[in-house]
C-alpha cells in the first residue's frame, strides 16, 4: 500500500507531465508517477501498429489519435469505470507516494477515493488559455469540449490548485506547496 496518492488533473497543454516530472525528480526513489492513459495508449499502440513513445510524449504525433482513444476508452469505461485505473496500479511498485498525473474523469477520483480513502490528495493545474497556446493547444472539437477535458471543471474540491500560467507562480512555489500536502509522512 502506499502512503500517499497525489491525483493530477488539468487541461491539455496546462503542464500536467512537465510538473509531475519535476516532482518524480525531487521525490526521486521514494515516488512512482501512474498514467491511467499509459494503458489505453499501449492498447493504441499495439492494435494500430503505432509508435508507443511518441504517444506517451507531448508532441502533436498523439493529438491525431486522441479523439480516437477518448471514444474507444470511454466505450470501455461505461462497462467498468475503473478499469484503466486499475490496471495503472497494477504495476506500481512497493513506493511510499503515487503520483498520478492524468485525472480527468470524476469517476477516476470516486474509484481512488473508493479504494484509498483518506491517501488521496487531489490537485488541479491551471493555465490561462494563452499560454496554453504557446505551449502547443490547439482547439479541437469533439475534444476539448468533451468529458475528458472538461469532465472536472465543475469539480471544487482540490486539495490544492496550482496556477501554471506564464509568469505566475515560480517552479519552486508550485513544488513547495504540493510537498506541503506530504507534510504528514
Ligand atoms: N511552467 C512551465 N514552464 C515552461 N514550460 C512549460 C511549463 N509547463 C509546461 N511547459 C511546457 O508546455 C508543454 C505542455 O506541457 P505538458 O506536456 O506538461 O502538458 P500536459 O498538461 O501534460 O498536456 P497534455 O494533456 O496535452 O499531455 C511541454 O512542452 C512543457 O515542457
Ligand atoms: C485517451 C487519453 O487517455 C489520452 C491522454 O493523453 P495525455 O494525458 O494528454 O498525454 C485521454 C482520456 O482518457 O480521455
Amino acid at each position: 500500500m502506499p502512503q500517499i496518492i497525489l491525483l493530477f488533473s488539468g487541461k491539455r497543454k496546462s503542464g500536467k507531465d512537465f510538473l509531475t516530472t519535476h516532482l518524480q525528480k525531487l521525490l526521486t526513489d521514494r515516488c512512482e508517477v501512474l498514467k491511467i492513459s499509459q494503458p489505453i495508449k499501449s492498447h493504441w499502440a499495439k492494435e494500430k501498429n503505432l509508435n508507443l513513445n511518441e504517444l506517451l510524449g507531448d508532441s502533436e504525433y498523439k493529438e491525431q489519435y486522441r479523439l480516437d482513444m477518448i471514444n474507444w476508452s470511454d466505450e470501455m469505461r461505461t462497462q467498468d469505470y475503473g478499469y484503466f485505473c486499475r490496471i495503472a496500479c497494477q504495476d506500481a511498485a512497493e513506493k511510499p507516494i503515487w503520483i498520478v498525473s492524468d485525472i480527468r474523469r470524476k469517476t477516476d477520483i470516486h474509484w481512488f477515493k473508493e479504494k484509498y480513502g483518506d491517501l488521496t490528495r487531489t490537485i488541479r493545474i491551471v493555465a490561462d488559455e494563452a499560454t496554453r497556446i504557446k505551449r502547443g493547444f490547439q482547439f479541437k472539437s469533439g475534444v476539448d469540449d468533451g468529458i475528458s477535458e472538461c469532465g472536472l471543471d465543475d469539480y471544487t474540491e482540490w486539495d490544492l490548485v496550482i496556477d501554471n500560467t506564464d509568469g505566475k507562480q515560480k517552479l519552486e512555489e508550485q513544488l513547495s506547496s504540493i510537498l506541503a500536502l506530504l507534510s504528514r509522512l
